[in-house]
């Protein structure tokens, strides 16, 4: 029977226009027995892109530089194939066509971010708005309105208006908290009447820590004794200043969406937050502690705030003096700063206990007394991604969302990314690198377990693919793909649907 139903697959894939007949899938995929139909009639599937990673026009239709545009400019070394977004998928010309995509593998929601110095090129709206920029937006919005598509928007994907870098070192400065209000109001305006989820920064860890205590994203700041090449900086006391300053951004944003917006447009607003799920080296109450502590450390540096209004407790016993404390005005208004919550997971480490030694270098890394690894005894907490730091653990999805519904919210959460990677293999022509069969390995047992989660009473409300198409991977460049879509970049950009992206027309098929 089965090898009879794979036939028939291939023959639907072949009927359903998708060109070549794609290999059966693998045979745990049984589409008859989950599928769509598994989650609640109103949970939202789709798939996401940010600007910097797929617009390109980098310096086109009046758009101003941000900090990504000169980081790769300037420190093309800090990039794994020394490329830059200054074209990346051009997404800016081709939208219509991704809009296409997202249709053809059945989503209904497309989650993009919205590229500020493309609003606003010289940071400060006081200094000029860029109608062209608002343009585009608009016609991205409508297109996707008109194939029945919800737009899900980002306001802050990392690209910082350079100008703002330039002006006074960007998230360093509480500055930025006036700006960004406005960059924000500047959205609600003119976008709000359409967009009714706003996401006001994507995984402000990555941005604190990335950007100020590994390098690894820009501005690719870190402390000097780190031997990282770092372009300046202070792990010890940078992340946390630049995470305390996208917190009270974001307090100020959702304050303002639900005076002056929310009643009228009727949206929603969150925060997209990312962590590795912890587990513990070993069942030592030293190695249990250290696991909580990461999960402070990396989730609740953010979801506390919001909740509680404060930061973790043990974030202010190891951290101190050099933790930023909020005033008595703002921890009013962070707590229970959101509609919902937007979660990023893509894998799964070990915690153990890693206590400082006195006098050693103090960093963001160092403060939790616990070290993450993704081996235990030798042994891979699962199959590892070309990427090197993404190892495959869907269970962990389901555990995280417990987690949260446990110590924090039972509001609705959306998975706002989740997906894999592969290397870019430039020998392989387009049409030999589409099966990528790992790929909807990952997407179906991650999947199981967004739903084990449901069934255990999480309010999980949508689930974004990452990423709709081949794109600009940060420090990677593009030298790895995470699309469903697969990008040709020796050959016009042209786009063509991987086994996973035909594969989610057969699981969300109504
Ligand atoms: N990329 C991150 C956070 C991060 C950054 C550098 C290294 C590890 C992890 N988070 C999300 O992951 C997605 C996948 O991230 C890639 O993961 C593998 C890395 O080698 C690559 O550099 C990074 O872009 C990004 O495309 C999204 O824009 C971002 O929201």
């Amino acid at each position: 029977v089965k090898i009879k139903y794979y036939f028939l697959l291939s023959f639907v894939a072949l009927a359903l226009g998708f060109g070549n007949a794609q290999p059966p899938l693998p045979p745990t995929h049984n589409i008859k027995t989950f599928n769509r139909s598994n989650f609640p009639p109103d949970f939202v599937f789709g798939s996401a892109s940010s600007s910097y990673q797929n617009e390109g026009a980098a310096n086109e239709g009046g758009k101003g530089p941000s900090i990504w545009d000169t980081y790769t400019k300037n420190h093309p070394e800090r990039i794994d194939d020394h490329s830059d977004g200054i074209i990346a998928t051009d997404s800016y010309h081709r939208y219509k066509e991704d809009v296409r995509m997202l249709k053809q593998s059945g989503f209904e929601a497309y989650r993009f971010s919205i590229s500020w110095p493309r609003l606003i090129p010289r940071g400060k709206r006081s200094l000029g708005v860029n109608e062209e920029g608002i343009r585009f937006y608009n016609n991205l919005i409508n297109e996707l309105q008109e194939n029945g598509l919800e737009p899900y928007v980002t306001l802050f994907h990392w690209d910082l208006p350079q100008a703002l870098e330039d002006e006074y070192g960007g998230l360093l400065s509480s500055q930025f908290v006036n700006d960004y209000r406005d960059f924000a109001d500047l959205c609600f305006s003119r976008f709000g009447d359409r967009v009714k989820h706003w996401i006001t920064f994507n995984e402000p860890w990555s941005y604190a820590v990335g950007g100020y205590a590994s390098g690894f994203l820009a501005p690719g700041r870190c402390s000097a004794w780190q031997n990282l090449n770092c372009t300046g900086g202070n792990s010890s006391t940078e992340p946390y200043i630049v995470a305390h300053n996208m917190l009270v951004a974001h307090g100020v944003a959702v304050q303002l969406y639900r005076n002056k917006y929310q009643e009228s447009q009727k949206g929603k607003i969150g925060i997209t937050l990312v962590t590795r799920w912890i587990l513990p080296y070993s069942n030592e109450t030293h190695n249990r502690d250290a696991a909580r502590r990461a999960l402070d450390f990396n989730f609740g540096w953010f979801m506390h705030p919001i909740t509680y209004g404060k930061y973790p407790d043990c974030m202010y016993t190891l951290v101190k003096e050099r933790l930023p404390s909020f005033s008595e005005e703002e921890t009013k208004m962070l707590r229970g700063s959101f509609d919902f919550i937007g979660l990023n997971y893509y894998t799964a480490n070990y915690a153990r206990h890693y206590p400082n030694q006195p006098n050693s270098h103090s960093s963001y890394e160092r403060d939790s007394e616990a070290d993450l690894t993704p081996e235990r005894n030798g042994i891979p907490i699962g199959k590892k991604g070309p990427s090197g730091w993404l190892y495959v653990y869907p269970r962990g999805i389901r555990d995280l969302l417990v987690y949260i519904k446990r110590n924090y919210t039972s509001l609705p959460i959306y998975i706002t990314e989740n997906g894999v990677d592969e290397l870019n293999n430039s020998t392989l022509k387009a049409q030999d690198a589409l099966n990528d069969s790992m790929r909807v390995d990952f997407y179906f047992n991650h999947l199981l377990h967004v739903n084990r989660a449901i069934q255990e009473g999480v309010n999980v409300k949508g689930y974004f693919a990452w990423a709709l198409m081949d794109n600009f991977e940060w420090k990677s460049g593009y030298s790895i793909r995470f699309g469903i879509n697969y990008v040709d970049y020796k050959d016009g950009l042209k786009r063509y649907p991987k086994l996973s992206a035909k594969w989610f027309s057969n699981f969300l098929r109504k």
